[in-house]
């Protein structure tokens, strides 16, 4: 199934792993077995799966850090058999868990890497990196001149998503990137993403083994399993709703139903109006997500919160039932 060029996102690609194989020399198994999936432009796949499920061999055949040893990976229509590993290298974003940025270099000269490989001019690498930090919230003025140890653990992996997007590749390679990072931090820089992401609309390959991160980055899920086979791709909500067998189940968790309701808002749901008894009602605003306005009425003991909307005016009451409803819908 091929994505209807006229509606794909300018500038990213489609990628498609076709019945790709990968066995390493020696090995008694293949680290990925005959993979079939396919990244509409613009969206971000996540590759999930248990320690040595194949998701790091799987992103790395995509820039051939990893040679298939089986099928085929087209980006764009194109094979990557057919275009020279450097240059799809230099063609592709690649973030990784440590953002492996050069130590001895400036902030500024790390994210100007591609661009100098590249031959561009100076004043056209210095716009280009000062428009990146920008774009990650850490102005070239302030943040420039600093090199990587200066940094704080989020704003080191910021600056690896800079240098990953300075050659404004169609594609990104993301392996763990937010792993190394607290869980407060995490949250913050997997927010800043997503809205980056809103923006420049790139084809993402995506690996994490926490569920909880793949429901919440995410277009698409593909879980895979030991031996590298692709257990189920689907859009989270589906994954969380109908796991496709007993593995995803448990992969995803026993708690599948709460996730799920973190994928909806409040303002997904019509409000009931808000009569003269919802005044002692707890209250969440209307983007807060189902999950959080269940977890605040378990907590207060109510069964109806109060539903607050932009400029702070009152929509109405959403109560438990509802909750219920959607989540099961
Ligand atoms: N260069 C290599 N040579 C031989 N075997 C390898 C090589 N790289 C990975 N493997 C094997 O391939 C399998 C898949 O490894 P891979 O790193 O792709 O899994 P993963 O799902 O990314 O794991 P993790 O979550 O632990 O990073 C493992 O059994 C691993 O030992």
């Amino acid at each position: 199934m091929s994505q209807d060029p006229s509606t794909a996102p300018v500038g990213a690609q489609e990628i498609v792993f076709d019945r790709v194989v990968k066995a390493y020399p020696g090995a008694a198994a293949p680290a990925v077995d005959d993979l079939s999936l396919t990244v509409p432009a613009g969206e971000i796949c996540v590759l999930l799966g248990p320690s040595g499920s194949g998701k790091t061999t799987a992103l790395m055949m995509v820039n051939r850090l990893a040679e298939p040893t089986g099928g085929d990976i087209r980006i764009g229509g194109r094979s990557v058999r057919d275009m020279d590993p450097i240059e799809l290298r230099r063609s592709i974003g690649y973030v990784i868990q440590s953002a492996g940025l050069f130590p001895h270099q400036t902030i500024a000269d790390n994210v100007a890497t591609v661009p100098r490989v590249l031959g561009w001019a100076k004043k056209r690498t210095r716009e280009r990196v000062a428009e990146l930090l920008d774009l990650v919230g850490l102005p070239v003025n302030e943040f420039g001149g600093r090199y990587p140890a200066q940094l704080s653990g989020g704003q080191r992996q910021r600056v690896g998503i800079a240098r990953a997007l300075a050659a404004d590749p169609p594609v990104m390679l993301m392996d763990e990137p937010f792993g190394a990072l607290d869980p407060i931090t995490r949250e913050h820089v997997q927010d800043e993403f997503l809205a980056l992401h809103d923006r420049i609309r790139k084809t993402v390959v995506f690996v994490s083994h926490d569920i909880d991160e793949a429901v919440k980055m995410g277009d698409r899920i593909a879980v895979l399993r030991e031996g590298g086979r692709l257990a189920q791709y689907d859009e989270p909500r589906t994954l969380l709703k109908e796991p496709a067998d007993a593995f995803v189940a448990r992969f995803v968790g026993a708690d599948r139903g709460l996730k799920r309701l973190s994928l909806l808002r409040l303002s997904d749901l019509e409000p009931a109006a808000a009569g003269e008894d919802s005044a002692g009602l707890p209250e969440l605003p209307a983007e807060a997500t189902l999950r959080a306005a269940l977890s605040l009425m378990v907590a207060q003991g109510t069964d109806r919160v109060r539903v607050r909307g932009a400029d702070d005016t009152r929509l109405g009451t959403v109560s438990l039932d509802a909750v219920r409803k959607a989540g099961a819908a």
